[in-house]
């Protein structure tokens, strides 16, 4: 009682103190709502002495996760990730030795200047995707799906996929099913008793770790995913990996910077950052790789088709720096303010990890007059999970975590004092009254402090390039019935506790002229 007041928060209740006030659904906006109840843009809440802190406004965030980030860059720990082989995930790593090393390889390759040598390979999967969308325009969501795993894969090990259909994506997706099952709170007792993690897997009670051990075996063969067959036959494209093997081959490279370029790779094609912190059971409708960029082009392509005059004015920018004798590329960028501006504001309206991933606390901390506890996670009370199967058993289930959390959605991108009528889509709010973009060009979509996106260059440079290829080619409108009545876009969002993305919509894409045919067909001829 000595360390409290913690920041305001629903009361807590005997014995399961705020179990039944965490949001079912709609999290961002059930914390906004909370905050204006309690009046505090800090909220807390607390099951079983786990300690959730809910920062609803920017200049927290800041304070806390970037000023102090020091103390505010941890991670969870579930002994049971270890046993499946997901520790390799960067994104998952504690604030240690190990994530520090992996964080500057990252850095390294994918910072401003560096990451301009995955364009090519950017370039050329978009334009992929402009012809599969002219061929069978009304599968317009497996081609976004197929271009968002196609280039984590061709940048990271120069492998190139032709369909949804290949090995990889079938090893990946099998694995998380697989893991996800094993993640379900009440499936395995690891990460309460981490001695049965030790135990010979003949042992009663050690199903999870027979599970485990099968998730890490199908791991390993698409880790080493082809690059050293392709390396050896002298055909392997340029990558991250390739451009490792080849300095290893020439001047020789640890074994540990070995295991480090391997874990990269594979968080960056498993793309599903941080996957296994909040949310276990939707795991397994989501494709293994980059579900960041999935949300994100689902988004755009339903602000287009429900927006036309904004696609039009951003079709008339485009014409005018372009032309229609080529397709955009990334040089055109800084010549279109306006399409800067849409990919801000489909960011902000759409931000695929609305509550980032959860920093914790390596130290105890008092802000604003509040204390804020330093983490723990460590699921070691049997109580506690049959209090997560109970919350299984409803819709949702949120494993608590001592942390210091970012509403980034609701909070800070809907702040009504910076952004008028903050729930219209409306791209000039980045812009001044002179068409030039202003200085609000921070996408928090990407979080904070030591532990922001990494490949946030690579994620803008892809999303620039989705919006400005099809939108020199495509008309994206309202879909029609056998009537040719138009069928209303369902606005409606799938949220899983971490990722945030449309639900199955209809929409048309026709193409907009003969001369963008030719180039559609054209486009992959002139991209090595
Ligand atoms: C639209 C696409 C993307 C979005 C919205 C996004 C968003 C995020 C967010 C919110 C975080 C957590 C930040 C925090 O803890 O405060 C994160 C972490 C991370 N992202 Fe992204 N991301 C995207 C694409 C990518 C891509 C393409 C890559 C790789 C090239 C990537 C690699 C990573 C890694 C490795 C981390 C972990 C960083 C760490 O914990 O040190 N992301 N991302």
């Amino acid at each position: 009682s000595k360390r409290r007041p913690y920041p305001p928060g629903p009361w807590p209740k005997p014995l399961i103190a705020n179990l039944l006030d965490m949001p079912q659904k709609s999290a961002p906006t059930a914390y906004l709502d909370m905050g204006k109840k309690y009046n505090s843009d800090i909220i807390h809440l607390e099951v079983m002495g786990y300690h959730f802190v809910i920062l609803n406004k920017l200049e927290d965030a800041e304070e806390l996760l970037e000023k102090r980030a020091k103390i505010y860059s941890d991670r969870p720990v579930m002994p049971i990730l270890k046993l499946m082989g997901w520790e390799y995930n960067v994104a998952i790593m504690p604030h240690g030795e190990e994530w520090r090393q992996h964080r500057k390889v990252c850095q390294q390759h994918f910072r401003a200047a560096e990451s301009v040598k995955f364009l090519p390979t950017q370039t050329k999967k978009v334009r992929e995707l402009l012809k599969d969308l002219a061929s069978t325009p009304e599968k317009f969501q497996l081609h976004s799906k197929k271009l968002s795993i196609a280039i984590p894969l061709s940048t990271m090990y120069g492998y190139d996929i032709t369909s949804l259909d290949d090995p990889c994506i079938a090893a990946a997706e099998e694995s998380i099913a697989l893991g996800a099952e094993i993640l379900q709170p009440g499936n395995n007792f690891i990460n309460m008793f981490p001695i049965i993690g030790r135990l010979p897997t003949w042992f009663p009670g050690t199903k999870a770790v027979r599970k485990a051990a099968e998730v890490k075996s199908i791991f390993h063969p698409a880790k080493n995913l082809y690059v050293d067959d392709q390396q050896t036959e002298g055909t392997a494209r340029p990558s991250f990996v390739t451009e490792f093997l080849e300095k290893k081959w020439r001047g020789g490279a640890s074994e540990e910077e070995e295991a480090i370029v391997e874990n990269i790779a594979y968080t960056v094609y498993g793309g599903t950052v941080g996957l296994p912190l909040l949310k276990y059971s939707q795991l397994m409708s989501h494709p293994a790789a980059s579900d960041t960029t999935i949300s994100a082009t689902g988004t755009f392509f339903y602000l287009m088709a429900t927006n036309p005059d904004v696609q039009r004015k951003a079709q008339a920018e485009i014409d005018l720096v372009v032309g229609s004798r080529r397709l955009p590329d990334i040089d055109d960028r800084p010549n279109m303010p306006f399409l800067e501006a849409l990919y801000r504001e489909v960011m902000r309206l759409g931000p695929p990890l609305p509550l980032g991933l959860v920093h914790m606390l390596t130290e105890d901390d008092h802000y604003k007059g509040y204390f804020l506890p330093k983490g723990k996670f460590w699921l070691h009370n049997l109580l506690f999970a049959r209090l997560c199967e109970y919350m299984a058993s409803g819709s949702d289930c949120s494993l608590p975590i001592s942390i210091a959390y970012q509403s980034v959605h609701r909070g800070m991108n809907h702040n009504e004092e910076k952004y008028v009528e903050p729930s219209k889509f409306r791209p000039e709010r980045f812009l001044d009254e002179s068409g030039k973009l202003n200085e609000d060009d921070r996408v928090l979509a990407y979080g904070f402090g030591r532990r922001v996106c990494v490949g946030k260059h690579i994620a803008s440079s892809t999303m620039w390039l989705i919006m400005a290829s099809v939108l020199a080619c495509f008309n994206i409108g309202k879909a029609k019935d056998a009537q040719g009545k138009e069928i209303e876009v369902d606005d409606s969002f799938e949220d899983d506790g971490l990722l945030r993305h449309r639900r199955k919509f209809q929409c048309s894409f026709t193409v907009r002229s003969p001369e963008a045919y030719q180039l559609i067909a054209q486009s992959t001829e002139d991209i090595a």
